[in-house]
């Protein structure tokens, strides 16, 4: 499998070190494309991959699959081109979704080119029960509460303070790097405007901490995830990389587990 990246970060970095150096799939990170020439070029040096700061030259290559981790901003610019180009996609900055018709656009172009989209679980997990809980339309509340450090929020605060409170699409617009977990669970559930999302500053904290709760015909969840923020981007837990990973490792298995 040629896998390609978008971005040149935490989680770009983190999968080429997995990925090409320790062989944790059965495929290779063939090409990056991103803009930071200086970030671009040292990553292509130390994990033999190609980086490339042009996107169409960068789609021509015989990707199976592409990856965006990058930001909100540039998902909203590139998935499109990436589907077009009959290429798996893996979205890390899920909050691009919260413009439900530019969803509906890239899935009907996925469609159309035979292609899939992957949504990663990332930072939370729960996806699996609230897409059973719905199956049948019985799905009634789904409400996240994130807790972060200052740090992580990249904010400072010297006490404990909600900083958030209301849908998960006013959420992942105030918030587009911190809460792509709300429009996740969003999607997975009850819709961006039924989602209710609280984000509570702590100073006592270390974990980026998302507690979930849902309730419907099937019963009741209670979620908490306790995630080590990654040391080269504290706002991004280790568990989302981990999830790419994961979907990268899963994608072609006969087997799957969880709905
Ligand atoms: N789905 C989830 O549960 C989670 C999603 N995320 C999201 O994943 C994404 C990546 O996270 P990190 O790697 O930690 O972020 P990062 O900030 O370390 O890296 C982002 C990279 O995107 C690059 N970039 C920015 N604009 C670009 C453009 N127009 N074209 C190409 N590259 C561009 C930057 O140069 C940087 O290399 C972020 O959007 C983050 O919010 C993070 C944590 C959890
Ligand atoms: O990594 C996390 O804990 C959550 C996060 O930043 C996001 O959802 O954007």
């Amino acid at each position: 499998m040629n896998i390609g990246i978008i971005g040149t970060g935490n989680i770009a970095t983190y999968l080429l070190e997995q990925v090409n150096s320790n062989k944790m799939t059965n495929g290779r990170i063939i090409a990056i494309f991103g803009r930071n020439q200086q970030a671009g070029h040292r990553l292509s040096e130390q994990f033999e991959t190609d980086f490339y700061t042009d996107l169409q030259t960068f789609l021509k290559l015989p990707l199976d699959i592409v990856v965006e981790a990058a930001t909100v901003e540039a998902a909203a610019l590139h998935l499109k081109e990436v589907v077009i180009h009959k290429k798996d996609l893996v979205v890390s900055s899920i909050g691009v979704f919260r413009d439900t018709d530019f969803l509906e656009e890239v899935k009907t172009l996925a469609e159309s080119a035979g292609t899939h989209i992957f949504l990663p679980s990332g930072a939370i997990g729960g996806l699996d029960v609230l897409q059973s809980a719905k199956a049948a339309g019985g799905l009634e509340r789904v409400q996240i509460t994130t807790r972060k450090s200052p740090a992580s929020l990249g904010m400072e605060a010297d006490e404990e303070k909600v900083i958030f409170e209301g849908t998960a699409y006013e959420a992942v617009e105030q918030f587009p790097k911190n809460v792509n977990v709300a429009m996740t669970l969003a999607l997975a559930g009850v819709g961006v405007e039924k989602t209710k999302v609280r984000i509570i500053v702590d100073p006592d904290i270390e974990r980026n901490t998302h507690s979930i709760e849902a309730e419907g015909d099937f019963g009741k969840l209670h979620l908490q995830v306790e995630n080590n923020p990654m040391p080269s981007n504290p706002k991004t837990s280790l568990l989302a990389a981990l999830s790419i990973l994961a979907v990268l490792q899963n994608k072609d298995g006969a087997l799957r587990i969880g709905n």
